[in-house]
């Protein structure tokens, strides 16, 4: 496939998508370069850290790696200070290079020390879960969390490229696989109902990780994520979109601690409340919202969401970044493939939560994964 271009204010970047795409990585890396720095984490870099340092040895540039502990609960400030401790043990310059290598966690936390090192140096984005090669990756919003909420941290800063390799999501857990599809499924409803038809019709192969499904879906993704932010880079209005199920899911994932329920779990689930609220206030009609449950549920992803109680869950959201002068604004559908921004009323959004809380776990929920994975469907 052809790269897909990302239009920024600082010029445009490239996407490459192809199986193999580690090997060719040399191809990517800035000729001035000084120094090449991998973040990585020791799960990720076990696996392809050893190839990745082999494609970028016949540049003959120096290379090190900086490993950080895995996991959304690192994502953190403590984390990124100790990735500034050994850049600046090692004096690197302004024309060092930042090659993120894993998943969002790593990507966002890397992207910010890129942004914030020396006011700014160059990365490069090589998304190692299907969650960061679909979404995470492309954009440049990089961040950490702070306690008291999600990427709360951070700044827009946009890589200089984006290198794909398919291949490397054969060693990925299902339950990351799952956590990855629903934000594939969200780019079908905000912007495209063929493409989330696509979705339903090819769940099976998805779970299953076959290449051509996923290669579609990858490439299907960044196109349209390229398009939102070459139109607004900054999150001044459209790009506010891609947060779909995102004010609900946020909540979970600093509601109930950060890491137990994953990023694109606790997306999925809000997805299926976003659709709830959108029935409510914009007349979603109920088959469309019952689509949405279904395929939530079908790439193994919870659609009942934790009690968190009505006041906390009220407060959570409250901090959301989209919250403008106390007022919460929620991504909602008035149909599948469209997306609008606006508040809604208190007693809806009451109403919603009522109806899709409950008395869950995620380990009952990632049971469930195994077994629909199991299934085929
Ligand atoms: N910047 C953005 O636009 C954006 C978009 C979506 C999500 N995010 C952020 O991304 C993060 C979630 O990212 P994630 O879902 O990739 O989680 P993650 O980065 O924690 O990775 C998931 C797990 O998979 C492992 N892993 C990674 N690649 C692997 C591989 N190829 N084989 C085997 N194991 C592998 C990791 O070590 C980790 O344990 C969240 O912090 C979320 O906020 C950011
Ligand atoms: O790229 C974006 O814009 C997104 O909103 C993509 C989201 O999937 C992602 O989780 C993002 O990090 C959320 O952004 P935030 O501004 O709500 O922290
Ligand atoms: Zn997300």
């Amino acid at each position: 496939m052809a790269p897909v271009n990302v239009a920024t204010s600082a010029g445009q970047y490239p996407i490459h998508i192809e199986p193999g795409r580690l090997q060719r990585i040399a191809q990517s890396v800035p000729g001035n370069a000084t120094r090449l720095v991998i973040i990585s984490n020791p799960v990720v870099d076990g696996l392809y850290g050893a190839v990745l340092r082999q494609a970028l040895a016949p540049l003959g540039k120096p290379v090190m790696t900086i490993i950080v502990p895995d996991g959304e609960s690192f994502k953190s400030l403590d984390t990124l200070n100790t990735i500034y401790d050994r850049m600046l043990a090692e004096k690197l310059d302004r024309r060092a290079v930042i090659l993120a290598l894993g998943g969002g966690v790593i990507g966002d936390m890397a992207g910010f020390a890129a942004a914030t090192y020396m006011r700014g140096i160059r990365y490069m984005q090589i998304p190692t879960t299907l969650l960061a090669q679909v979404d995470s990756s492309v954009g440049g919003k990089t961040a950490v969390n702070h306690p008291l909420g999600k990427n709360m941290i951070g700044a827009f800063y946009q890589p200089v490229s984006v290198d794909i390799d398919i291949d490397v999501l054969r060693t990925l857990p299902a339950r990351e696989v799952s956590a990855g599809l629903a934000e594939v499924i969200k780019y079908g409803l905000i912007l495209d109902a063929a493409f989330f038809e696509w979705c339903e019709r090819n769940v099976a192969q998805l779970v299953a990780l076959d290449a051509d499904a996923l290669a579609y879906a990858i490439g299907r993704c960044c196109e349209l994520k390229a398009q939102v932010v070459s139109e607004d880079e900054k999150e001044t209005g459209l790009r506010a979109i891609l947060n779909l199920g995102h004010t609900f899911g946020h909540a979970i994932e600093a509601g109930l601690g950060f890491g137990t329920w994953l990023h694109g779990e606790a997306v999925a689930c809000g997805l299926v409340q976003a659709a709830v609220l959108s029935g409510k206030v914009l007349d979603l009609p109920a088959e469309d919202i019952e689509r949405v449950r279904q395929l939530v549920r079908a790439i193994g992803c919870p659609d009942v969401a934790p009690d968190l109680g009505q006041d906390s869950w009220l407060d959570l959201m409250q901090g959301d970044k989209k919250t403008e002068g106390g007022e919460i604004r929620y991504v909602l559908l008035p149909g599948i493939g469209q997306a609008v921004v606006q508040a809604a009323p208190l007693d809806k959004v009451q109403e919603t939560l009522e109806e899709t809380v409950g008395n869950v776990t995620i380990e009952r929920e990632s049971a469930r994964a195994r077994e629909t994975i199991a299934s085929g469907g």
